[in-house]
This record gives C-alpha cells, structure tokens and sequence, in this order.
C-alpha cells in the first residue's frame, strides 16, 4: 500500500464493472500502484482480468455499467469528458494486448502504426515522429529499418516487441500488459519479460501485468492480485503469495503451475475441480465455496471481505491468517513442511 504522502500513479476504489446481459464481471474491485510498481493480476479465465484491464482506459462495449473510481494520477478515469480520455489513452496510460498479429493493422507498415498515436497526440512532427519510431524500434531490440516492415513479415516475438514500442510512443506513466506473452514461445517469451523488466525499471512506469501464469507473475512482478469471480481475493508481495498463498483459491492456483527448481517440482501440479461461476448467476456467500476444500457452513451464505492476512498481505477468506490444514498434493505437503 502507498504512504500518505505521496498519491499513487493509480488508485482503483470500488470498481464495478456489469455488462449490458447482466453479467458482473468486476465487483467491488481495490487497486493501488505507484511509479515504478509492478502490480500482477492473476485467475482463471473468466474472472474478470480483461474487463478490469479494459475498463481502467474506459474501453469497454457500449451499454457495459461501471462504477466507482478510477484515479490515474489523481484524476478519475470514469468521470472525465471523452476529450480527455482521449488524451489519456497512450499518452496516460497504455495496454499491450496479447496477440499482436489480431492488434496490428496486417495492411500498414509498423513504422507508420507506431508512428500513429504520436502524430494523433501532437508529440512530434512527422520527421520528428519518424526518427522517434526508429529509436522506439531499437529500444525494444530490432533494428530501425525494420519500420518498413509489414506485421505479416515479423515473428510472433518482433511483433509483441513493435507492440511494446507502440505502447511507449507516447511517454506513459502506465502500462497495462493483458497476457503480453501468452501466445509464445517458452525462450521468446523469458525475453519480452525481461524487456518489459528492463523498461519499467529505466523509465519508472506502472505496470500492472495480467496472466493466467502465477508463475510469470511471480517472477516479473513486485505485488500480485489473485482475482476470483470478479473480486481480488488475495493480495500482497508477488513471491509470498505465490510460494504461500493464503486464500484456498490462491493456493489452488498456485498448485496448478510446476516450480522449477523446487525438490517437490517432481509431483505433477494439480487442477483444481470445477468450473468459475457464471457472472449472471453467482453463488451466494462466498462465491468461491462450492469449489473449496475447506469451506465452512457458514462460506454458503457469508460473503468474505478482503482481511488483513500478514504484514502486506490481504485475504478474502474466512481462514484467512488462521492456519488451515487442507489436505494437498505430495508437492504441497512437501512444500509446506520444508523449513
Ligand atoms: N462484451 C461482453 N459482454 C458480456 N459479457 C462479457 C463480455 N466480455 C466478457 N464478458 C464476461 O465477463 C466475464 C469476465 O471476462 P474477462 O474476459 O474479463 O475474463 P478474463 O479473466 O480476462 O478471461 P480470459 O483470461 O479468458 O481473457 C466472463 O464471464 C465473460 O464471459
């Protein structure tokens, strides 16, 4: 959490997010984030990762109800006149989506679409805009030449490199990255994790980084948000939560990925039974409780708020900061008995 003093680069308070079918797929949603922060966002698919990443620069259907605020260096996102927006978008703050090939233009050359959002944003002129694209390419490790390429004549991994520099274009303090590496290989996908590391830390950003992959998360980020049914149900320092999560989805979660290097790593990761609820229709309670393992009668018809679990550490559970023993996999057992 960030100190009195200084205001957060985003401050995320009570978002709510329900699409024009009904469907909540954020609910009552609380993020800070400072510059230089890397925040993940972690869940299933589902849970309600994309639509919080779409909503946070007002990108969502027409016809979606939002609610709350969203304070991008103090002012609220939601509340501000499309004009703003506009300027907000790129300039503000920026999204990489994953899946380049569908985000760029397959019929402009990379050098123009990059160029785009600096001319629509009057950064530079044209020739200014021109040599920025060249140096934005080289940045992100290609060469400047290759501004006269179609997307169609690049790699998966070139492409999410042009994608990251179109991102930077316009000096944003934010950085949103929605599965920036899903769709890659293992060796290329380390690399665009180390670029966005390398750019980050240079350039003091915000980043707020979304996967399904607790364990690039953990790796790349400094605080992870575990997302659940549309809510945060366990926050706090990446590497705590993934190696000792405190929220039995959490640790589902966490148990589903192998940990290399870990003597346990042997015993095959475990799945966890059932299926997300359907946002229409969700459960009463805790909306976790009829996939949990160790849910009380009570989890039926109480709903959990997020509690403090630990020093930095927040959980939406009942068991939260009690010690729970939940019956694992050999990896877990192994895990949670190691010194
Ligand atoms: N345009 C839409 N209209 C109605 N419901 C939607 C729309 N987009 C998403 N949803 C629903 O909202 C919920 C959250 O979806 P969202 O895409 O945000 O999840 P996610 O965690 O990002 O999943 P994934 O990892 O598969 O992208 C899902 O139940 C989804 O079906």
């Amino acid at each position: 959490m960030s100190t009195p003093t200084k205001r957060p680069l985003l401050e995320v308070r009570n978002l709510e997010v329900t699409y024009a079918g009904g469907a909540a797929a954020v609910r009552g949603v609380d993020l800070s984030l400072d510059a230089g922060q890397k925040l993940g966002i972690a869940g299933e698919s589902g849970c309600g990762k994309s639509t919080l990443a779409l909503a946070l620069l007002r990108l969502l259907p027409t016809g979606t109800r939002t609610s709350g605020e969203i304070l991008l260096g103090g002012e609220d996102v939601l509340t501000m006149k499309w004009g703003r927006v506009r300027a907000v978008r790129w300039a503000g703050a920026s999204i990489v989506f994953q899946g380049a090939m569908h985000s760029l233009n397959a019929v402009h050359r990379i050098g123009d679409q990059i160029a785009e959002p600096i001319l629509l944003h009057k950064k530079a002129t044209p020739a200014g805009a021109k040599k920025k694209t060249g140096e934005l390419l080289e940045h992100v490790g290609l060469p400047a030449a290759r501004a006269n390429a179609y997307p169609h004549e690049l790699s998966g991994g070139q492409r999410q490199r042009v994608m990251i520099a179109m991102a930077l274009a316009c000096d944003p303090r934010l950085v949103i990255a929605d599965e920036p590496t899903t769709a890659l290989d293992v060796m290329i996908q380390a690399q665009i994790l180390r670029l966005i590391e390398q750019l980050v830390a240079e350039q003091e950003l915000g980043l707020i980084m979304i996967s399904h992959d607790l364990a690039v998360l953990a790796d790349t980020c400094d605080r992870l948000a575990v997302m659940y049914a549309g809510r945060v149900v366990e926050e706090g320092p990446a590497r705590q939560v993934y190696e000792a999560a405190r929220h039995p989805y959490g640790k589902a979660l966490s148990a589903a990925f192998p940990r290399i290097g870990d003597a346990a790593s042997r015993f095959a990761p475990r799945g966890l039974p059932g299926d997300p609820p359907d946002p229409s229709a969700l459960p009463s309670g805790c909306t976790f409780h009829p996939r949990c393992a160790v849910a009380l009668d009570s989890c039926a018809t109480e709903d959990q708020a997020l509690r403090e679990a630990g020093a930095g550490r927040w959980a939406a559970c009942v068991h939260a900061g009690a010690t729970v023993h939940e019956p694992g996999t050999p990896a877990e057992e192994a895990r949670s008995s190691a010194p």
